[in-house]
């Protein structure tokens, strides 16, 4: 059987810049300014249909990065990260166009998602039914608490029926009542045979709903296995870890952030060979910016005859990165 979700040594960094003005210097200059750091490095994990797994770690240790993978909201710098099937990510206000309304909301995520109107119609009583925001369903998404965002979030999310459910603290932010609503559907979800993640720092719904963790360190799968036996090496490490002092936990922290920060040199090899393989992938706008990679560096090498044309190449395609950080940032 092959598997529903299957990473294999996955690597996402992002650049980060003290000033904002050194990010559209970026863009333009080949001298780069940003530091790399690496949100999740060489992750490698494999996921079977049904399976519900919990992802668990410290603030920081690249939990929400997995989401946005797993959902394809961005890509990996480098690494393969497969997703057979449709994956929806559930997070507070994910996915929500703030200008628009709720009901406007729904239409659009459904129609996003490939859904006709005849299919949008049929759902949208049942998620204005399920989200329960009264008359705010007809207000602009701006105007809407952190709990009402997540509200009609999972409601959209969970009534267009994805193969995937990637839940993302989600429930962090809603009462009791929507908290329970909520599991009673990812209840439906995991009897329908549907595979889900669940991030979440509640280690109790954690070992309740899920039946395999997978826990993250600073970036790097730390345990993947049996929700109890992961469960309870976390809980010991986090024992010890809590037991420490102020000063000592800020140490650990500033150690581990350092081993974060990616080799610049190492970087733009990989990433621009990930970048290439992108293009290719992409034909259309592969064959587009092939073109332009050709007379950019045409002209380029007539300008500056000391770089070579794979130079000029990495060039271009880690100004084409660039450009997908700074979305990311935007986000
Ligand atoms: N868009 C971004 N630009 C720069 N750095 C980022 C970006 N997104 C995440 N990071 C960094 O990547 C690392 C992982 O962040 P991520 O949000 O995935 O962690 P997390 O486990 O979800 O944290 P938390 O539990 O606090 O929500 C952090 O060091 C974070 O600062």
């Amino acid at each position: 059987m092959s598997s529903k979700v299957s990473f294999k040594a996955v690597t996402k960094t992002f650049k980060m810049y003290n000033r904002s003005v050194d990010r559209v210097k970026d863009m333009v200059r080949f001298r780069e300014k940003g530091n790399e750091h690496y949100a999740l490095r060489n992750v490698s994990f494999d996921v079977d249909e049904g399976e519900i797994v919990g992802v668990i770690g410290l603030n920081g240790a690249g939990k929400s990065t997995l989401s946005n993978l797993i959902s394809g909201i961005t890509m990996p710098s480098s690494g393969e990260a497969k997703v057979n099937g449709h994956a929806a990510l559930i997070a507070i206000s994910s996915g929500l166009n703030m200008k628009l309304t709720g009901l406007e909301n729904i239409e659009l995520k459904g129609l996003m998602l490939g859904l006709n109107k005849k299919k949008i119609k049929e759902i949208t009583p049942k998620v204005i039914e399920f989200a329960d925001i009264g008359k705010f369903i007809g207000q602009p998404v701006k105007t809407y608490s952190s709990g009402m965002k997540a509200r009609l979030g999972f409601a959209i999310s969970v009534h267009i029926d994805p193969d995937i459910l990637v839940i993302d603290e989600a429930l962090s932010v809603g009462d009791q009542t929507f908290t329970d609503k909520c599991i009673a559907k990812m209840a439906e979800f995991k009897e329908k045979g549907k595979t889900i993640f669940f991030i979440s720092h509640s280690i109790s719904q954690v070992r309740d709903f899920c039946n395999k963790v997978l826990w993250l360190h600073y970036g790097q799968v730390k345990e993947y296995g049996s929700s109890d036996e992961v469960i309870n090496h976390y809980l010991t490490f986090l024992k010890e870890y809590n037991s420490q002092s102020a000063d000592k936990k800020r140490a650990i922290r500033e150690k581990e952030s350092k081993l974060r920060d990616a080799d610049d040199f190492g970087q733009r090899q990989y990433k621009a060979l990930n970048v290439q393989k992108m293009l290719f992938a992409k034909k259309g706008l592969g064959f587009g910016l092939l073109c332009c990679t050709l007379v950019i560096s045409g002209f380029l090498s007539i300008a500056q005859p000391t770089l070579s044309f794979n130079q000029m190449k990495s060039f271009f395609a880690e100004k084409v990165l660039m450009l997908e950080h700074h979305t990311d940032k935007e986000e």
